[in-house]
């Protein structure tokens, strides 16, 4: 479980953009945060994942405070964050990079399936290199492979959906739905996409760095789908407990 309390992260000039946040994301859930541009959803994301060091608050994983812990620490406890936007390693190959992240040698089924998971071909894609020569939305599956591989009991997905065809974003929905079925990860995914937010056990809004409406999806994505205003919904509760 997943618990941030009273999280809040400001930049260097003092510009706060996460204002004290609090939520609660329980083991196995599909937990979906949204809101309108800048409205600090990557910031929050990043501060889970160790990227960014919190100002003030504490984050919680299964039971730990790991408000303190890099980056790495935070991996090896099992927290796998996917960007949204990949960065590309030039001199590693598809394979590598999903070796790197199972943290093991992969057969070649194991690798059609992960690569399949994301829409994409195995034998097209495993000798390719993470370099300029693969597009945004190939390089977005591929970065998204590497999460599934790792099979982290947290997964955070930065707006998986983000320069993906049709096609392969009805896939990841499925692969979303599969993960969400088999309980092995919580998975905290920021999205726009209706299509998400509707597969979503709950949802959490944020805007100006706040949380301002947060539950079940069933409650939470009429509300959203009726207000077509920005931002989207009424300023509400600051505490979610999802
Ligand atoms: N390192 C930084 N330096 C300056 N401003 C920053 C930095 N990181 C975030 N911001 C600002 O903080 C605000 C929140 O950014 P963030 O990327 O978290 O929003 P978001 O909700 O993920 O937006 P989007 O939906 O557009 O991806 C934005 O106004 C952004 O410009």
């Amino acid at each position: 479980m997943l618990t941030l309390e009273h999280l809040a992260w400001s930049l260097p000039d003092g510009t706060d953009i996460v204002k004290d946040v609090s939520l609660t994301a329980k083991d196995g859930k599909l937990v979906v945060v949204t809101g309108p541009n800048g409205g600090g959803k990557t910031s929050l994301a990043k501060l889970v994942a160790g990227l960014h060091t919190q100002t003030s608050g504490k984050i919680i994983f299964d039971g730990k405070d790991i408000s303190g812990l890099d980056i790495t620490e935070r991996a090896r406890l099992g927290i796998a964050y996917a960007f949204q936007q990949p960065v590309r390693f030039k001199g590693l190959t598809v394979r590598d990079l999903l070796e790197i992240a199972a943290g093991h040698e992969l057969s070649e089924d194991e690798l059609c399936d992960l690569l399949g998971r994301v829409g994409l071909c195995a034998d097209e894609y495993i000798g390719r290199e993470l370099d300029s020569g693969l597009s945004g939305g190939e390089m977005k599956r591929v970065e998204i492979a590497s999460v599934l591989a790792r099979r982290a009991p947290l997964c955070i997905f930065d707006e998986p959906e983000a320069g993906i065809d049709l096609w392969s974003f009805a896939r990841l929905v499925e692969t979303f739905q599969d993960l969400r079925a088999s309980r092995q990860s919580t998975l905290l995914v920021i999205s726009h996409q209706e299509r998400i937010l509707s597969i979503a056990d709950e949802i959490v809004v944020i805007a100006d760095g706040r949380v301002r409406q947060a539950g079940p999806a069933s409650l939470i994505l009429p509300m959203l789908l009726a207000d077509e205003s920005t931002p989207r919904c009424p300023l509400g509760k600051e505490r979610a407990s999802v």
